[in-house]
């Protein structure tokens, strides 16, 4: 784990007067914590702002909800040149799965639960550091529904926070999660008197938390108990895909802290004396291009062909019950593992207030506290001398500059075969598909209908 100012997530000339500081010490240390050298003065007004992806509340929110994730550049990752198709883009994806997602939505209850299980972990985590002698208030931040991050943001501002703590509700780091999330704040600090001179630290992942490993170990321990022959049955990790390219080209670390994450919770598991085979796959995958594998319903039919019986699945990119754990694994899933020849299905709860869990997030905030603002530094030499870079700085930086690089400065039109004209023909090409696409969805007719390519987005 690392803290680092949301000035980190800037290209480096604009974050050289301020520091990232990666807390190795910090990662490991889970003893008893001295909160003595906290340096907290009276007038401090501490915050913590959670950050989540928020979800629809009603059937009426689907579509805009959509709207606001498709709409986000870090999900719909389009090379500059196209950028100006993003929101026509969004709107077409998000009126074209709607309808599914809806019937997805209607299936657990007519909206997500996100919002009402969000904020009762931000109650229970003030509870928390209140009992740790942290008086802290704690904000939530959704980024594509209510409450928004902007709306945290102006709460934040009222109440005069002058310390805060960013902690995104993502274990393990990626970057159209926790990316996507800090990068909307960093652009609202910006342009922020207030924010620019509050002092506050960042909390990129946490998925390595001696509480949060624990916690996850002792529930898939619980459910384990539940089959008849524990042992003989195989855990089943299943985690939220992302398209192969953010790992395989932008650098996301995701899969790497997925990875991770599965073998220390295995190693705490063996600890317990439980040493059950296991497997990872990723689930959720939208859209035609390749997403991260194996996926999880190729594995659990290959699992059935193989002869496993009995499967327990292990949500573990979330900490909250959602559409994902609720329909697509309770039901889909679940279905799909039967009709495979498993015979026996369990599936472990997400971690929601947990008490070991929310304490250990407490912990990690209180942590993080002697860094609020304290390495604030303006001067190179002091910045050398400290530790180096860590790794959410390097990553951010490396998506950045693939995605700064490209276009030819786009001038008035010029006839003939020249920059200008293919980046227009580009534009006008793309118009013309989207109109074309829009057309196909209206009339229900078209060649993508043809070639079966539109079910694919649904
Ligand atoms: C760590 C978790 C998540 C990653 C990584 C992630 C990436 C990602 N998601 C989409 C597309 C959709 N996600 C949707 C819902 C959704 N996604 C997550 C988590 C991660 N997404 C959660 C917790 C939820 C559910 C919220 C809720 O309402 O309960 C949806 C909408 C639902 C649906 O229509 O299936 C879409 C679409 C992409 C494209 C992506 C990576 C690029
Ligand atoms: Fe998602």
């Amino acid at each position: 784990m690392s803290h680092l100012y949301l000035s980190q997530l800037q290209i480096p000339t604009q974050s050289l007067n301020k520091l990232l500081l990666p807390l190795g010490a910090l990662v490991t240390s889970q003893t008893q914590l001295d909160v003595s050298n906290v340096p907290i003065v009276d007038e401090d007004k501490i915050g913590v702002l959670l950050l989540n992806l928020g979800g629809p509340e009603t059937l009426d929110d689907v579509q805009p909800f959509l709207f606001n994730l498709f709409a986000d550049p870090d999900i719909i990752r389009l090379p500059r040149l196209f950028r100006f198709l993003q929101m026509p883009l969004a709107q077409f994806i998000s009126v074209l799965r709607a309808p599914k997602s809806k019937e997805g939505y209607a299936s657990i209850g007519g909206g997500s639960p996100l919002r009402q299980i969000t904020d009762a972990q931000a109650e229970e985590l003030m509870k928390f550091l209140w009992e740790k002698n942290v008086p802290a208030k704690v904000y939530v931040g959704m980024r594509y529904w209510h409450p928004f991050t902007e709306e945290a943001i102006e709460q934040i501002k009222r109440d005069r926070i002058t310390k805060l703590v960013v902690l995104p509700l993502y274990p393990q780091f990626s970057i159209s999660t926790s990316g996507s999330s800090l990068r909307l704040l960093e652009s609202i600090f910006r342009e922020d008197e207030y924010l620019v001179n509050m002092q506050h630290t960042v909390i990129p992942s946490w998925y390595q938390r001696e509480g949060y490993i624990k916690a996850m170990a002792k529930l898939i321990e619980n459910e384990l108990k539940k089959f008849g022959s524990p042992e003989e049955v195989m855990i089943f990790f299943s985690a939220h895909g992302v398209p192969l390219a953010y790992v395989e080209e932008a650098g996301d670390p995701y899969k790497a802290e997925m990875e991770e994450c599965v073998d220390l919770i295995m190693e705490e598991l063996e600890k317990r004396k439980i040493t059950n085979s296991y497997t990872l796959a990723y689930q959720s995958r939208v859209g035609p291009v390749e997403w991260l594998k194996p996926y999880t319903d190729e594995t659990i039919i290959e699992l059935g062909q193989k002869g496993v019986k009995s499967l327990l699945a292990v949500p573990i990119s979330f900490v909250s019950e959602h559409i994902e754990t609720l329909e697509e694994i309770d039901v889909e899933y679940k279905e799909l593992a039967l009709k495979s020849g498993i015979e026996k299905w369990g599936r472990v709860p997400a971690l929601g207030c947990e008490p070991t869990f929310i304490s250990d997030l407490a912990d990690a905030v209180i942590e993080s506290l002697p860094y609020v603002g304290a390495m604030a530094v303006s001067n190179l030499e002091a910045r050398q001398s400290l530790v180096p870079l860590g790794s959410v700085e390097e990553l951010l930086a490396a998506y950045d500059s693939q995605r700064r690089e490209l276009p030819p400065p786009v001038t008035m039109w010029e006839w003939g075969w020249t920059k200008s004209a293919e980046t227009w023909n580009g534009r006008a090409a793309m118009l013309a598909v989207l109109v074309l696409l829009v057309l196909e969805v209206t009339t229900g007719e078209g060649f993508l209908h043809q070639w079966g390519i539109l079910p694919l987005f649904r």
